[in-house]
C-alpha cells in the first residue's frame, strides 16, 4: 500500500505502518507472539483506516485485557483439519479468530478453486473486530465471500424477555471487475455493542428503540445498556432469524461456544468473546450461464439508475483513500491510551 507519511507520527496523523508497528509492539508487550500480534494489529489498523472506530484502537484496551488476564491465549498455534473437498476445519486453541483464518486461507482458496465451494469452521477463537477484513480480501482473489461470527450474550432474541444471542455480525463480499469489491458488514442487532461502549464514553445517549435496561424497559441511555441491560435486534422478528442463523452457523456448526455458552463472569478483564467462525467461499468460475461479473456491474448500473447514490462500503473506501493520502487520525486523548498500554 502507498503511504504519504513515513513518519511514526505527523502532529495527530499517523501512516498506517507505523500504526500498524505500535499497535504489534503494544500485543507483544503484553503477551502476543509477533505473528499473532501482527496480524490483530494489521486488522486493528485497518478499522481505523477505514473509519470503522468502533472496532478499530478503541478495542486496543480490551485485547490488552483479555491477554493480561490470560482468558485468550496470543501465543496460540491454531491447527487445521483438511475435513473434506470443501471443508476446512480449524481449532484456534483458544487464540485469536484471524490468525486461524490467515492458516486456513491459502487450502481454502485452492479448494474453492477446484471444487467451486470452500467452507472454514474456526472453533475456539475470540473475534473482536469488523468483519469486512476478513472477506473483502477473498474477494480481491475473485471469490464470492460470506461471513459470519458470533459474540456474548447481550442482545435479546425476538419475543424473549432475556438477552441470549450475541451482536452478531454478518458479512458479504463480491469481486468487481475493475473496482475494489463490493461488501457488507452489519451487526444483526440494531447496533453493535461498540457503538453502546463508545457513546457511554462520550457521554452521548443512544438512538430509541435500539435498547433495553436491566428490568426490559426501553432506554437511551448507554450505562443502563451496559449495566445490566440488552440491545434488540434490528428489524424485529427478521434480524432475530439472522442473528439466529449466525449462532447456528458461527457455533453450532463449528463447534465453537454459543454466545450465552461461555462464562466469562468469574475472569476478570475478560473481554474477548470465546465462540466460532464460519466462512463460506464461492468461485463464480463454476458458475456457468452470463458471467458473473457483468451481472454484478449490471445490478449495479441498475441501483445507480433506481437512484442509489451510496454502495456498502463505499464510505469506508473514501476513508481509506483519504487515510492513505493524509495519513489516519489518532486523536490525543486516544494516543495517550495507545502510550499508555505500550508501557503498562
Ligand atoms: N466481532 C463481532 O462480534 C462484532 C463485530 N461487529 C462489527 O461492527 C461493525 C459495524 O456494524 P454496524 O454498525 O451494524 O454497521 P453499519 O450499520 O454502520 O453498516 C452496515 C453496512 O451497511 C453499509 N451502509 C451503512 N449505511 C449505508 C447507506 N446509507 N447506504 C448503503 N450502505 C450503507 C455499511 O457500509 P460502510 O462500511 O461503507 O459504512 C456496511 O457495509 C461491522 O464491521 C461489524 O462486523 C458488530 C457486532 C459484533
Ligand atoms: O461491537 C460489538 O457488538 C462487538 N464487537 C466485538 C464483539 C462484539
Amino acid at each position: 500500500m502507498q503511504q504519504a507519511h513515513t513518519g511514526a507520527r505527523t502532529g495527530d496523523r499517523i501512516a498506517f505502518d507505523p500504526l500498524v508497528e505500535l499497535l504489534t509492539a503494544i500485543l507483544v508487550r503484553h503477551g502476543a507472539n509477533r505473528h499473532v500480534a501482527g496480524i490483530i494489529a494489521r486488522n486493528c489498523a485497518m478499522c481505523e483506516r477505514d473509519g470503522c472506530t468502533s472496532h478499530g484502537i478503541f478495542r486496543m484496551a480490551g485485547y490488552v485485557s483479555s491477554l493480561d488476564c490470560g482468558w485468550v491465549d496470543g501465543t496460540a498455534v491454531p491447527v487445521i483439519e483438511d475435513a473434506a473437498p470443501a471443508y476446512c476445519r480449524v481449532d484456534a486453541k483458544n487464540g485469536f479468530a484471524q490468525p486461524a483464518l490467515e492458516l486456513a486461507r491459502k487450502t481454502a482458496v485452492e479448494k474453492a478453486r477446484h471444487t467451486g465451494l470452500a467452507a472454514i469452521a474456526i472453533r475456539g477463537s475470540h473475534h473482536l473486530s469488523a468483519l469486512w477484513p476478513d472477506v473483502e480480501p477473498f474477494a480481491g482473489d475473485g471469490l464470492i465471500a460470506f461471513s459470519v461470527v458470533n459474540s456474548f450474550r447481550c442482545t435479546v432474541p425476538h419475543g424473549g424477555d432475556s438477552p441470549l444471542f450475541g451482536t452478531n455480525p454478518v458479512a458479504f463480499a463480491v469481486p468487481r471487475q475493475g473496482e475494489e469489491p463490493l461488501v457488507f458488514d452489519m451487526a444483526t442487532s440494531a447496533i453493535p455493542n461498540g457503538d453502546v461502549q463508545i457513546a457511554a464514553r462520550a457521554g452521548q445517549q443512544l438512538p430509541g428503540g435500539v435498547a433495553v435496561d436491566a428490568n426490559g424497559a426501553p432506554t437511551t441511555d448507554p450505562d443502563a445498556v451496559l449495566n445490566g441491560g440488552a440491545l434488540l435486534t434490528f428489524g424485529g422478528h427478521k434480524g432475530s432469524a439472522l442473528s439466529m442463523m449466525v449462532e447456528l452457523l458461527a457455533a453450532g456448526l463449528t463447534g465453537g461456544h454459543f454466545s450465552h455458552e461461555f462464562d466469562w463472569s468469574g475472569h476478570d478483564g475478560a473481554q474477548t468473546p470465546h465462540t466460532g467462525q464460519f466462512v463460506l467461499l464461492i468461485d463464480p468460475q463454476h458458475a456457468g450461464g452470463r458471467p458473473f461479473g457483468d451481472r454484478v456491474e449490471t445490478l449495479i448500473k441498475d441501483m445507480r439508475f433506481a437512484g442509489v447514490q451510496r454502495l456498502p462500503a463505499d464510505r469506508r473506501y473514501r476513508n481509506r483513500r483519504r487515510a492513505e493520502q493524509q495519513g489516519i487520525h489518532i486523536g490525543v486523548e486516544e494516543r495517550a491510551r495507545l502510550d499508555a498500554l505500550l508501557e503498562g
